[in-house]
């Protein structure tokens, strides 16, 4: 028999949203979504160590971001109240990631703590119950925890696995944190595109696919316009999610390469590849199947 396992190291990688259409407002005040999801091989990493004293203990603090309200602490104690779970543990969070980037950090690291200590805790919860927990802490959540490139309707809980090309990309940060809730409250969003089906989004390709919030975002702050601008000029470029960053879709790693080596010292910018299953799931060798739920969209 062997020991059950106490350490375990996981990724967190990015997201990137390959098109993203606002088609209306919940009355929660919620925006519903139409997003393509599409993981990088680029990301944050995690180390987990067993406590059983039943405290949550994050290293190092971020800047910006009180422990008690850091998404990794709020996944591990929403685990441990769901469950009646009496073990705690250990978090290193090494952080890669820009916080407001649009490159979901923040869901990431929760998704990554709810698979981690369900698996270290043994509690046996599956996928879908863990996105369901998790999409209380944000909206990008269930798509980190299940783990495959998807089609995202609702506010981005309900989805369909696909397979997207998979391009080296860079993504260039333009230096400033962009605040998701500004974006969806402001007065000129675009918040009334057409519903579509997948398979039409799919059929255009990259090429035809944009995001709805890039004019707002643009016009809110200049220096994402500017990025914009000159990254445009070297291959097609997008915004992702809210942003602020943006990304280049490229033809191959030389023309990533070429780009980083004419970035400004203002801007911080990296190359990734996208990947239609997350580096979280490839590291935790899971097989990811169209979990229950995941595959019902209407
Ligand atoms: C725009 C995306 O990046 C697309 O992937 C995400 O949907 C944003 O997800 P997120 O950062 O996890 O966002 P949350 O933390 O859930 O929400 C932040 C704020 O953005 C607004 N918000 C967010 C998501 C959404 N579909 N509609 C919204 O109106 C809400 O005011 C919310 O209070
Ligand atoms: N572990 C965490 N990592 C990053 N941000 C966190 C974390 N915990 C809490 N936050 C808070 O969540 C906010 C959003 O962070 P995140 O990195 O997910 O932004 P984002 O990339 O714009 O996400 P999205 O694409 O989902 O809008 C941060 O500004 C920060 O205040």
């Amino acid at each position: 028999m062997t020991a059950p396992q106490t350490t375990l190291t996981l990724p967190a990688p990015a997201k990137l949203n390959r098109m993203l259409h606002i088609t209306g407002r919940r009355a929660d005040g919620y925006h519903e979504l139409q997003t393509l999801f599409q993981f990088l091989d680029h990301g944050d990493t995690l180390h987990f160590s067993l406590r059983d004293d039943g405290k949550i203990h994050l290293t190092p603090a971020l800047p910006e971001v009180a422990t008690e309200a850091n998404l990794i602490v709020r996944a591990a104690r929403m685990l441990q109240t769901d469950r009646g779970c009496r073990l705690g543990a250990d978090i290193r969070l090494d952080k890669r990631l820009p916080m407001g980037g649009g490159l979901g950090g923040g869901s990431s690291n929760a998704a990554t703590t709810l698979l981690a200590l369900n698996h270290l805790w043994q509690l046996g919860l599956s996928q879908a119950q863990l996105a369901e927990l998790g999409l209380s802490l944000g909206a990008d959540v269930p798509v980190f925890v299940h783990g495959h490139a998807a089609w995202a309707e609702g506010i981005g809980e309900r989805l369909t696995p696909v397979e997207l090309d998979t391009p080296w990309f860079v993504v260039l940060h333009p230096g400033i944190a962009v605040a998701t809730a500004s974006v969806f409250n402001a007065p000129q969003l675009t918040r009334d595109t057409p519903h579509i089906s997948m398979a039409r989004a799919l059929q255009g390709g990259a090429p035809a696919w944009r995001n709805d919030c890039q004019a707002t975002v643009c016009e809110r702050y200049p220096e994402v316009a500017k990025a914009l601008d000159w990254l445009s000029g070297l291959a097609p470029t997008m915004l992702t999610g809210t942003g602020a960053c943006l990304f280049a879709r490229l033809t191959d790693e030389r023309q990533a390469d070429s780009i980083l080596q004419r970035v400004g010292s203002d801007w911080h910018a990296f190359k990734a590849k996208g990947c239609n299953l997350s580096p979280l799931h490839a590291a935790l060798g899971c097989h990811v199947t169209p979990a229950k739920g995941q595959a019902e969209h209407h």
